[in-house]
């Protein structure tokens, strides 16, 4: 089987860059939105410009923002992509699009309409990201969602021709059981902190879960 794309999220201080800039993964994330992972682009720059992108996809995510902080935060670090974690109107998505052309990740709430919201984001996401819906949160919840209804989102986004990122409390405890489910993009952001920070030993241990998992089948 193909390796899915790794994503870690909810990098919010130098060390956590550090280690994700070095780690396996493909894409790192940060939050620019309310969360206990909020970080700001400027910091974000200091920490790049320290230990550089390392190849990996830097992914800013944003919950409900005015186009213009989407831009600015573009400005400042050059984003690969910018993931919208709320329940942004399709014009923004498009709009921002026309006007800076970078990928963008749509997260959805897993769900009764996710299927729909996913058909109606279509148009203007290159990427999807399937999230746990936990009331009071947006995201980072650490808790996971049944995986055996993720089949239909990973179907639904190969037949729109996009990658599908299943998210939510994935850890290297249960990473097996989503790999069962073959997803484009896993993404995480609890499963492999301790005490809110990034832990190498759990980013290793993640990792070679999925290495190992993936050689073998
Ligand atoms: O991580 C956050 O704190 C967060 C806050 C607000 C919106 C989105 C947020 N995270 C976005 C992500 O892509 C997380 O990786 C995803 O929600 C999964 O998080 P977790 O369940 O902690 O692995």
């Amino acid at each position: 089987m193909k390796r899915p794309l790794l994503k870690y999220c909810g990098n919010k201080n130098r060390e956590d860059y550090r280690l994700s800039s070095r780690s396996e993964a493909d894409c790192i994330g940060f939050i620019f939105a309310e969360s206990k992972r909020r970080t700001e682009p400027s910091e974000v720059k200091e920490w790049m410009d320290e230990f550089g992108k390392n190849g990996k996809k830097h992914v800013g995510v944003f919950v409900n923002p005015t186009l213009g902080e989407v831009e600015e935060a573009c400005r400042i670090l050059n984003l690969d992509a910018v993931q919208f974690h709320g329940e942004e109107p399709l014009s923004l998505l498009e709009e921002f699009k026309q006007r800076n052309g970078q990928e963008i990740w749509k997260a959805i709430r897993h769900g009764e309409s996710a299927l729909r919201k996913m058909a109606h984001y279509g148009p203007a996401a290159d990427v999807f990201l399937i999230d746990s819906s936990v009331k009071g949160s947006w995201g980072g919840t650490g808790v996971s969602f049944d995986w055996s209804l993720a089949g239909s989102y990973i179907k639904q986004a190969e037949q729109m021709g996009k990658p599908c990122f299943i998210a939510g409390g994935v850890s290297p405890d249960n990473v097996i059981d989503l790999l069962k489910i073959d997803p484009a993009g896993i993404d995480l952001a609890s499963g492999v902190e301790r005490n809110g920070i990034k832990d190498e030993r759990l980013l290793k241990n993640f990792e070679k879960r999925v290495f190992d998992y993936v050689s073998g089948h």
